[in-house]
Order: structure tokens, then C-alpha cells, then sequence
């Protein structure tokens, strides 16, 4: 086959995917397949690039193939261009018929928007037809040509649209077929508030204008409504069962998979959004949905329902709903839903917190055992979790993302895939189910203050986020145009956004990572850092799989009993943003006001909370999750443990609540935002205002302990020697768990990396059966491991000591830059030398050999520590009965 003509095969098979979304009608696409790869070609090769369809989409198939059986089986040149001609005209043929005059007039059809319609008739169409009709002595891909750019000359509207054939009547003879034009994007499909769901279904009553066949039995009758039954726009009997789309954290169009999905299977579509919180909220303290992540939703089902109606569809929306006493549950609601519409299919796209995946997994099997037709597809993470796997990694380094991304590198699994166009319209079922209004879920309510009046605690972040899946194109596309060339080496800048401010849309789906992902590999500017952000997001969903006690119990075991400051007025001060520490009050006041900081400023503030206010990283998981916009279980749970100490990866460092804002608010302008009462403090003195002379306070206004709080706390140093000393006491106390050779941490693992690490699949009895648990070395901080040898010396004369001063984070950002410049392969390269080494080792050991010197190793530390301890530990597993 000629290049050319692989191209042009190419071009049809990726036509025929606009007729898969509903963007292009079966017969046009015949016609254009017809004018790309000519008579000959068509006939040879039209029913192997349909093939694929037989299995996947059995409706189109057949509609294709009988359009080609009956394009070949035309015997005369003149049928042939008969039929030509009838294809390229479709466009105008609705023009010849669909008068006000003509059109039946059905009960439920509003005029106002079929008018619309109507009166972009062009004046000049019969004169267009009758010029068509005396063409019969042209070539047939001039007159396909001639009649597509007229039909976009004369219907702009429906060029602009992509609107959907929806076709009727009898085709005999151009002047009584029908086809109607749906413009799907058009304010004529604006439905006034005030109209009631189920007659909000009369926007689909444009649908309805199309006239009854009048010949029923006529062979291009049967094939257009054929066609309409693909296009799943047809209110007859016969027309398949609706699909129910249900919606959670996927409120997007764009590469939906479920979404699309449900198209291409040619019936009606029903999306629905199910509020559960029961469901939501799962076992132990998760606060999976905080009152800003609520709020967040709410704002984003709004935003996407009306993008489902400009596509002629909407979003369903309602409250789970249980038997008798019986708290509302999902699948009851799906139930009722299935009944009540007759649909048959439910399609979804996969979470990932085990009580949800266990939730759906239920709702599932339930269904399918009632004989319904379900689907669920990838699209949260980049990788399902649940399908990453340790083999032929090892478990050594578990926790960090170079680790992970070992483990993604050497067990594919499932490619990502490219992101899906979104589709341009929706067919909608006959009748619409009754849902409750977005209100009615309570996703959005404000206290009232005493006098009735109410508290909108969220009128800051409405002022901050725009909540739809525009605004999260908006933002991506303004950071890979400005942000992304900082992102490198100024990502923790608090004063200016160098960040793509993209988390809380990806974690309600508005954003899909795969999309992400495409997008930043095409920018001009790539850093790996950024795309190494979105294997953390897959670390974390991966953790939270392996470990789903992550949001309330520390994975270290000794960390449990680690003693924690009760001070609930300490507690107070941090969540308050009045500390008396400009930086961390700034982070934690801009956290309540628009839902968000940045990365750098939530290491500043857990490690605040943690190393110096000696509170449990419990509270602050629990108060970020009430206040993100962003807040996310398994990010969320994640980060706070490591910064807690007792994560798998943990924090090699800890910011210091003055100095770090050397890194990232060196001018002070970021405090002056957020902190106004010291705006006038010089920029040398404003994030330590304490060392301000008494004249400078009173020139600039400031009153500490008035117009700005005290120090909650001053003995910086001590308190860290303390948590250092309290750390180095339970390591003591719980030595079973902390590996005596290495000094690391040792982490009961889950059975699944049992398992892997055995070598035995992961549903093998015999690990399950005996008992054991199986502990693991983790990456353990080098100064609490240097603390245990010596438990009283305090943090200032530990050398490992990690707390980060101003320009040293810096140095070491540029340094972790630097390795991460040959990204991953250096890394991989690295882990596979390593193992090398130790294969090496091990075979001396055994040989009885000298070992060999070891070869010298770059370390990924602070520069300026000695390398006495390795932060890696081995990846030994050992068994304790
Ligand atoms: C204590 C603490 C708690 C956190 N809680 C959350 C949370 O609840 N939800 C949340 O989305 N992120 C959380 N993060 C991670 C990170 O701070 C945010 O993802 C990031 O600040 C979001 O801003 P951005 O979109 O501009 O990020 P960018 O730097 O532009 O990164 C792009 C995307 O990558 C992902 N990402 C970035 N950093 C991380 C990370 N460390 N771990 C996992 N994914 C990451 C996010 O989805 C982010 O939107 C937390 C970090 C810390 C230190």
C-alpha cells in the first residue's frame, strides 16, 4: 500500500472516531470516506476499517456496513449518483421541510427555541436545491465538495455547533426528507430555572419536531433510523435502554473514558451525581470531605451540569437513599434510578480509597447479579494502584517516588493512553428521572449567626478559584505559558505563583492527570520536576492502597506512642493564623481564606506544627482536610505522616519558621498579603518582628500582642531537642522495631508486598495462613538515627541536624534539580548499579571472598553532612512471629 494511502486511511479511521463521539453522523462520514479515498479504494477497503466495530459497537457496524452494501450495490452510474447526491445534501435537506408550516406541531415542543432554528433559514435555499437537483452530469466529490461548503456558508450556526443530523421522512425525493439541525451549544438551549426537571426534557423536544416516516418500509428509511438509534436521539419504543453515567470525581468532559464510552454505546445517556456521605466518609477519622472540599463540589457539579447542557444534556443529582431505616446507600439509589428509567448499563470511572473501591465493588457485583451491564474504567491516576507492583524492584527505598517510579518503569502494566476529545453532544433518554436540586444536598450551607444572618465563610475562595473544567484549562494553560519556566528551581516561592494552582481540579476530576501529563510533555518548556509531581499523586493513591489506616495511624509502630503537646490553644494559634510567626500565620491564613498554599509553605507549616509545637500531625491532616480546597485522603494522609516522622518516606528536613522564608519569601511581599497589620515593617525585620526596635514598631503601627500576636512559642531550639529526645525514647522503648544493623526504622508490611517481595501471587494462602508479620527497613532521618546513640544530646550538636536555614534549602533544591536533571534513568541506573553492588556482595559473603571496595556514590543529601549513616536502608525483609 502506498504511503499516501495509509495516510488516507489514517485520516478515515480517525473520521470514524468523530462518528464513535457523536460528532460526525454515520452517512456523512460514508460520503467523506467515499471523496478521501475514492470509489475504488472505499469498496476495498471501507469493511476492514470498520471491522473493529463489529465486536465494539455492533449498531454502527451495521448501519456502515449497509450504507456501503447499498453505495456497491447500486448497479447504475446514475443510482450511484443519486445516492451521492443524496448524501451531500443532507445538510440541506431539513431546509426544504422544516418550515414553521410543516412541522407538526407536538405537545411539549417550545417554540421560542425551534424559531430559532428557523429563522437562520437562508432565503436563498430554494434556489440552492433546485441548483443541486440539476447537477446529476457532475463528478460526485465536486457536488460533495460543492454542497459541504455551501451548507457552511448558508448554516453557520450548524458548522459552529457540529450539530447532529437527526434525521426523518421519507428520502425518495429531496423535497420530503428531513433533517433537523440540533445546535448544541446555542443559547436557544438555555432552560429557564424556573422550568421543572422532567419538563426540562423539552429542550430534547427539538428532537421531536422530526415528522414520521411516511413510507416506514423505505430501504433509506430503515437506514436513517438506524442512524438515529446510534445517535440515540430518537423517542421511539425500540430505541435501547438509557445508560446511567455516574459521575463522582470525574466532573469533566474532556478524556472521560466512562463518558465516552457510553456514548459509543449509541443509547441514551443519564448522568447522575450521588451524595453518600456515609460512603464518602468510609472507616476511621478520614474527614475525606471537608467543609471547603464540599464547597469546592458544590460549585463544580454546578459548573458541570451546565457544560452537560450545552452539550443537550444535564446532570442528575441525588441524595442516597436507603430502605426504611437504613442509611442512604448508593446502590439503593442506582437501584431505584435503574428501575425507575429501564436502563440496563452503568458505567463509572474508578476511585481509589479502599472503602470506595470496596463500595463500588459491591454496588457492582449487586448489580451484575440483577443482570445489569457495568463499567469501570481507569482515568483517576495516571496508574491504578492497585496494579503497580514491587517485582523486580524490591522494596528497598519504598516510600520515595524514585522508588515508585522504578516499580512503574519495570511493571507497565496498562499504557496511559492519549486524553479523549470531550464529545459535543449527549443523547438524552425519553424521559428524564427526577432528581433533587444541587441545594437540596447541603454541600454549600453557611452557618447563621445568631441574628439570622448568614456567615459565607467561602465568599474569599469564591473570589480565588473559578470552579469549572474551563477554569482548570484556563490555569493550566496560563502556567505552561509563565509558571512552568520558574517551576524548576522557584517552585517554592511563596510570593509568587510559580505553581499550576492545579490540584484541587484534579482531585475532583475536572482535570484528568492523563491530560496533564500530554500537555506538559508538549509545552515548550518540560521540567521533570513537574512531571515527577503527578508519579507522587500516584505514590500517594498507591500508599493509601497498601495502607488504608494512613489518615489516623502512624505507619512507624514506636511513633504511636511518640508523647504529643495537648495544648489546645497552641493548636488554636496555628489553625487561626496567630502564632506570632508572620510566615506560618501568612500560610494558615491564606489556607483559610482561599483553600490553598503552596507545597513549600505546607512543609513550613506541618513542620511548625510538629517539630516545634509538638502536636500530633493527626490535627493537622484533620485541619487541612476541613480547609483545602484541595484536601485529598491519600496526598493528604501521606504527606503528614512523613512529616510526622512516621510515613514511609521520611522528611530528611525541617523548615524553620524564620529562616525558611529566606527561600521563599526573601522581600517579605507574601507576608504583606496575608499579615497586612505588618505590611510596613522593612522587608529585613518582617518576618521576625519581635527583633524590631520599639521605635520601628510604634513608626509601622505595630502593637505585638494587639495588632499582631506574640510568639506562641520562643524556645525554637529547645523544642527540638525535645521531639528529637522524644523520638530517640520510643525508637529505644519499641527496638523490635528499628533494625539494629542500619539503625532504620523497620514497617510491618502489608500482605500484597509480602506477597511480591516472596515472589508468590497475591492472592497465595500461604503467607495469609501463617501469621506472620513481615517488617521492612524504611528510609529513616540520618540525625534520629545518630540521636540513638547518643538520646540526651540536644538537635544544635546533632551533625545530621535538619532543620534548613534560608539558602542551604535553596542549594539543596538546586542539588536535587541537578540529579533530578537526568530524572529518572539516572535514578534507575543508579538503584540498578546499586543492586548490582549487592548481588556482588552477597556472592563474595558466600565465596568466602574479600569484599570489594566499594565504588564512590553520589548521595542524595544535604551537601554539607557527613555520610556516616545512609538514609536507604537495605531491603531485607525480616519475619517477627
Ligand atoms: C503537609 C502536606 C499536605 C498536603 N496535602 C495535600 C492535599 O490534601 N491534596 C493535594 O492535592 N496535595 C497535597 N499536598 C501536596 C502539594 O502540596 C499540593 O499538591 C500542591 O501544593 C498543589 O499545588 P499545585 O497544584 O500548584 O502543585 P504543582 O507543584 O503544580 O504540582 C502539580 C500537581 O502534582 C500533584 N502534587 C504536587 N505535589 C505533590 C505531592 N507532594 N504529593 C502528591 N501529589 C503532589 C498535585 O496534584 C498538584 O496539583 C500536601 C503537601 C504537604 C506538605
Amino acid at each position: 500500500m502506498s504511503p499516501s494511502a495509509d495516510g488516507n486511511q489514517a485520516t478515515v479511521r480517525q473520521m470514524l472516531r468523530e462518528v464513535l463521539v457523536g460528532r460526525e453522523d454515520p452517512e456523512s462520514f460514508f460520503a467523506k470516506c467515499v471523496s478521501v479515498l475514492g470509489h475504488l479504494e472505499t469498496r476495498t477497503q471501507f469493511l476492514s476499517i470498520i471491522k473493529p466495530l463489529s465486536t465494539a459497537n455492533t449498531r454502527l457496524y451495521s448501519v456502515l456496513s449497509s450504507l456501503y452494501q447499498e453505495y456497491f450495490s447500486q448497479v447504475s452510474e446514475d443510482d450511484e449518483l443519486e445516492l451521492a447526491l443524496a448524501l451531500s445534501l443532507l445538510e440541506m435537506e431539513d431546509h426544504q421541510t422544516s418550515t414553521p408550516n410543516q412541522l407538526p406541531h407536538q405537545p411539549g415542543v417550545r417554540d421560542n427555541q425551534s424559531s430559532v432554528l428557523l429563522n437562520s433559514k437562508p432565503k436563498s435555499q430554494g434556489k440552492n436545491c433546485t441548483q443541486q437537483e440539476d447537477a446529476p452530469g457532475r463528478g460526485k466529490k465536486a457536488l460533495l465538495a460543492q454542497s459541504r461548503s455551501r451548507s457552511k456558508e448558508t448554516f453557520p450556526e450548524a458548522e459552529a455547533h457540529k450539530s447532529l443530523h437527526i434525521e426523518s421522512g421519507d428520502n425518495q425525493s429531496l423535497g420530503t426528507s428531513q433533517t433537523l439541525y440540533v445546535p448544541v451549544s446555542s443559547a436557544s438551549f438555555t432552560i429557564p430555572n424556573t422550568v421543572p426537571k422532567c419538563e426540562q426534557n423539552m429542550k430534547e423536544g427539538d428532537v421531536n419536531l422530526s415528522v414520521k416516516p411516511r413510507h416506514p418500509k423505505n430501504r433509506r428509511q430503515r437506514r436513517k433510523a438506524a442512524i438515529q438509534q446510534i445517535v440515540g436521539l430518537t423517542r421511539s419504543p425500540s430505541a435501547p435502554p438509557p445508560v446511567l453515567l455516574w459521575f463522582r470525581r470525574d466532573l469533566r468532559l474532556c478524556d472521560n473514558p466512562a463518558l465516552i464510552r457510553s456514548l459509543e454505546l449509541g443509547a441514551p445517556v443519564i448522568p447522575v451525581f450521588i451524595w453518600s456521605p456515609e460512603e464518602e466518609e468510609g472507616p476511621g477519622v478520614t474527614v475525606a470531605m471537608g467543609g471547603a472540599c464540599k464547597y469546592w463540589l458544590h460549585q463544580a457539579l454546578s459548573c458541570f451540569c451546565a457544560s452537560l447542557e450545552r452539550i443537550g444534556s444535564h446532570l442528575v443529582f441525588l441524595k442516597a437513599s436507603g430502605e426504611g431505616t437504613e442509611v442512604g446507600s448508593s446502590l439503593q439509589t442506582l437501584k431505584v434510578l435503574a428501575k425507575e428509567t429501564g436502563a440496563q448499563t452503568v458505567m463509572a470511572n474508578a476511585l481509589y480509597e479502599p472503602w470506595l473501591k470496596e463500595r463500588d465493588d459491591v454496588v457492582f457485583s449487586s448489580l451484575q447479579k440483577e443482570g445489569f451491564k457495568c463499567k469501570m474504567f481507569h482515568s483517576y491516576c495516571l496508574r491504578d494502584p492497585f496494579s503497580v507492583s514491587t517485582e523486580g524492584v524490591g522494596l528497598r527505598g519504598i516510600g520515595s517516588v524514585s522508588h515508585f517510579m522504578s516499580c512503574c518503569q519495570q511493571n507497565p502494566g496498562a499504557a496511559v493512553g492519549v486524553p479523549l476529545d470531550p464529545p459535543v453532544s449527549l443523547p438524552s433518554p425519553a424521559h428524564w428521572p427526577q432528581g433533587v436540586p444541587l441545594n437540596a444536598l447541603g454541600l454549600a450551607v453557611m452557618p447563621r449567626r445568631k441574628d439570622g444572618t448568614i456567615i459565607d465563610w467561602a465568599a474569599n475562595i469564591r473570589k480565588s478559584w473559578d470552579f469549572s473544567e474551563d477554569g482548570a484549562h484556563a490555569r493550566l494553560e496560563a502556567f505552561l505559558h509563565d509558571g512552568v519556566y520558574r517551576y524548576e528551581k522557584e517552585s517554592g516561592r511563596a510570593d509568587a505563583p510559580n505553581t499550576s494552582c492545579l490540584s484541587p481540579y484534579l482531585h475532583f476530576g475536572q482535570l484528568s492527570p492523563r491530560w496533564l501529563l500530554w500537555d506538559a510533555k508538549g509545552a515548550r518548556c518540560r521540567p521533570p520536576k513537574f512531571q515527577r509531581k503527578l508519579a507522587w499523586r500516584d505514590l500517594a493513591y498507591w500508599q493509601l492502597t497498601l495502607f488504608p489506616d494512613l489518615p489516623w495511624e502512624s505507619l512507624r509502630p514506636p511513633y504511636k506512642a511518640l508523647r504529643w503537646s495537648t495544648d489546645r490553644s497552641h493548636l488554636k494559634a496555628w489553625q487561626k493564623g496567630k502564632t506570632g510567626y508572620p510566615l506560618v500565620d501568612a500560610a494558615m491564613r491564606q489556607l483559610w481564606l482561599t483553600g490553598w498554599m503552596n507545597n513549600y509553605m505546607r512543609h513550613v507549616v506541618a513542620s511548625f506544627l510538629i517539630a516545634y509545637l509538638h502536636l500530633p500531625w493527626q490535627e493537622g491532616y484533620r485541619w487541612f482536610q476541613d480547609t483545602l480546597v484541595d484536601a485529598d485522603v491519600a496526598i493528604d494522609a501521606m504527606m503528614w505522616q512523613n512529616g510526622g516522622m512516621c510515613g514511609l518516606d521520611h522528611w530528611n528536613f525541617v523548615m524553620h519558621p524564620v529562616d525558611a522564608a529566606m527561600t521563599c519569601d526573601p522581600y517579605g511581599s507574601y507576608v504583606r498579603e496575608w499579615c497586612p497589620e505588618l505590611a510596613d515593617l522593612p522587608d529585613e525585620l518582617i518576618h521576625k518582628p519581635w527583633k524590631c526596635p520599639a521605635s520601628m514598631l510604634r513608626r509601622t503601627g505595630v502593637v505585638l500582642g494587639q495588632t499582631y500576636p506574640e510568639r506562641i512559642v520562643t524556645d525554637l531550639e529547645e523544642r527540638r531537642s525535645k521531639s528529637l529526645q522524644d523520638v530517640a525514647l520510643v525508637r529505644k522503648q519499641f527496638q523490635q522495631y528499628v533494625d539494629k544493623r542500619s539503625g532504620c526504622d523497620l514497617v510491618p508490611l502489608p500482605k500484597r508486598l509480602v506477597s511480591e517481595a516472596l515472589g508468590l501471587s497475591h492472592c497465595d494462602g500461604v503467607v495469609l495462613a501463617e501469621e506472620k508479620q513481615f517488617l521492612l527497613p524504611v528510609i529513616t532521618r540520618m540525625e534520629f538515627k545518630h540521636q540513638l546513640e547518643d538520646p540526651d544530646a540536644d538537635a544544635a550538636s546533632n551533625p545530621y541536624n535538619a532543620v534548613l536555614k534560608g539558602y542551604v534549602s535553596r542549594k539543596r533544591d538546586e542539588t536535587i534539580a541537578f540529579l533530578n536533571e537526568r530524572d529518572f534513568t539516572a535514578s534507575v541506573m543508579y538503584e540498578g548499579a546499586q543492586r548490582q553492588e549487592r548481588l556482588e556482595k552477597d556472592y563474595r559473603r558466600m565465596e568466602g571472598l574479600h569484599p570489594s571496595p566499594s565504588p564512590r556514590r553520589r548521595v542524595r543529601r544535604t551537601p554539607t553532612a557527613k555520610d556516616k549513616f545512609s538514609i536507604v536502608p537495605g531491603g531485607a525483609v525480616a519475619s517477627m512471629h
